[in-house]
């Protein structure tokens, strides 16, 4: 006789409620039908042997009472009558008649008994007159996707696999409710319960199955769906919209960036420092956990615009694969909607904020300069409803509160085209744990750029760009504006003529590089005559 199959079940309950439940009532029978489960699971194991049967049910809103007489049944059957034939037997029993009741006692028929029989997968499992079923949920889970996954890579999909799985949320979330169906999905439903099949073992397997396998299972299945998942860019809708509360929280779109870190150009050596730090993080989870810090990293990239502070994190998106959530801010109403933000954002993120100096007044006072399109936009609205009350405290309990610490691992990245302007409080090591200065580009990242953007390693003219490149400032992006080729199906044709572009360019850039400074100075005498009226005593 096959393994498994041979001397009844042994009984295992689960209920969730979907999101339409009510989710009081619907927790306090999830708990009552665990305690049925409990309560059989108690019992001397030679009555309940080898096969698992997992129930949870569908239901929607108002489907609580029905439930919750589906549970006491089940539970005084399971309990009181142990046997095992008579007990699942009963146990169905009680649920076709409950439900059957309630449905007609809600036509006008009360007191008419109908049976109704649940469908078995008469193929595979054959017990006796009790079919194995499973009344299943319908939210995705994380657990589902990541089985799902699993099975897909595996040769089960060969068979078309189905598997339904998830979290025991009642209990430390480390249980793996899990079943399988060879079949479609549907086997049968009533007053809104579906119900699905099933995953069955030998029972002398059963710690192996419970301790590791669902264990192997899921983390096999969260890496293959990591590996062949489409990366996300997310972005925080606006907290303004009192009418629509759907627009709240963060939208997505698909991210495919073509940055990696061998496309960008800055200092090698520095280069391959990020490139470990990213990956020790990345694989260190024991490590954070045996130090007893929450798995997250902040990094602050600084520098003149076009230096590729942005082209750094979409270069380190496509090294740890991970989601990007570009937080925006300006946008969010006030701390609190922040930490609602934050706790919306799963799996492992790289949080942005570009251009932190600009986003808020980090002295925690009201950003004053207010562009004029801002202004307008003010004066259309309710000034109370659209300007950010997010102040530095609720941004540094963001970084390293304790909601921080929810979630998988978190990469956090600032951006500044002006450090010097950023409260040390916010940037101080072990919130923002690297400072990474971006800066012009040099000999070793023009070669970068020359290669990506020409193809080429070495040249007559490199030796004079070389020259110029150590005496004048000139942004990355500078560069790779001038390397572009105007054809670019005649790039070889180009090669001299994009050198030449580069080198008048750098010529150039000499007197940029003195007026940039001029404006530097001109920026810092603001900055300093700025505090001191701020710092004055209002009349
Ligand atoms: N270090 C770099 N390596 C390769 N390309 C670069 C680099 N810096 C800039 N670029 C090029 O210049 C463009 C603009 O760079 P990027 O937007 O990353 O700069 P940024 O520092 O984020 O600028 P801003 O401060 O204005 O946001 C990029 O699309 C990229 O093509």
């Amino acid at each position: 006789m096959e393994e498994g199959r041979d001397s009844g079940l042994d009984l295992y309950i689960e209920l969730e409620h979907s999101p339409t439940g009510g989710p009081m009532s619907s927790f306090c029978w999830a708990k009552r039908l665990k305690l049925a489960a409990f309560g059989k699971q108690a019992m001397p194991q030679h009555n309940f042997k080898h096969q698992i049967l997992i129930f949870q049910v569908i239901f929607g809103a108002g489907r609580c009472k029905i439930i919750e007489a589906i549970s006491s049944k089940v539970m005084a059957e399971v309990v009181l009558r142990p046997s095992k034939d008579e007990a699942i037997a009963n146990m169905l029993s009680a649920l076709t008649l409950t439900t059957e009741r309630e449905r007609e006692s809600r036509n006008g028929n009360a007191g008419k008994v109908g049976g109704m029989g649940l469908c078995s997968d008469e193929r595979n499992v054959p017990l006796g007159n009790v079919p194995p079923v499973l009344l299943q949920h319908s939210r995705r889970s994380e657990a589902y996707a990541a089985v799902e996954s699993y099975l897909s890579a595996s040769s089960c999909s060969k068979h078309d696999r189905r598997l339904k799985a998830d979290y025991d949320r009642s209990g430390s979330g480390s249980t793996l409710i899990l079943a399988m169906d060879d079949h479609e999905e549907v086997i049968d439903s009533f007053s809104g319960a579906k119900l699905f099949y099933r995953l069955s073992f030998h029972h002398r397997n059963r710690d192996r199955v419970a301790k590791s396998y669902l264990r192997h299972v899921l983390d096999e299945g969260k890496a293959i769906g990591l590996k062949n998942r489409v990366r996300r860019l997310y972005t925080n809708n606006t907290s303004y919209d009192s009418y629509d509360f759907r627009k709240l929280g963060w939208s997505h779109v698909h991210f495919e960036h073509p940055a990696t870190f061998e496309t960008i150009a800055m200092d090698p050596e520095k280069k391959r420092d990020i490139v470990d730090d990213l990956i020790a993080f990345s694989r260190g989870k024991e490590f954070y956990s045996r130090v007893g810090k929450p798995w997250k990293r902040g990094y602050l990239l600084y520098g003149p615009p076009g230096t590729g502070k942005s082209t750094m994190i979409a270069a380190m998106d496509n090294l740890l694969d991970y989601d990007v959530y570009d937080l925006e801010l300006t946008a969010v109403k006030n701390n609190s909607a922040l930490r609602k933000l934050l706790l919306e954002i799963s799996g492992k993120a790289i949080i942005v904020l570009e251009d932190i100096d600009c986003s808020l007044d980090l002295s925690g006072k009201r950003k004053k300069e207010k562009d004029k399109s801002e202004e307008e936009e003010k004066k259309i609205g309710s000034e109370e409803n659209t300007e950010s009350k997010v102040t530095l405290s609720g941004l540094l309990n963001f970084i390293d509160g304790l909601w921080s610490a929810c979630g998988e691992e978190r990469l956090l990245v600032f951006t500044t085209n002006f450090v010097e302007k950023l409260d040390p409080a916010l940037i101080r090591r072990g919130r923002m744990d690297r400072h990474i200065e971006l800066s012009y580009c040099d000999f070793e990242g023009f070669k970068v750029l020359a290669r990506n953007y020409l193809g080429i390693k070495d040249h007559t003219l490199f030796e004079k760009i070389q020259r110029l490149l150590e005496e004048r400032n000139i942004t990355p992006a500078d560069v790779a504006e001038n390397l572009m080729p105007k054809k670019i199906t005649e790039v070889a044709g180009s090669v001299e003529v994009c050198l030449t572009n580069l080198i008048q360019a750098l010529m150039e850039s000499k007197l940029k590089s003195a007026k940039g400074e001029e404006e530097m100075l001109e920026a810092t005498v603001a900055k300093v005559v700025e505090e001191k009226e701020s710092a004055a005593p209002s009349t």
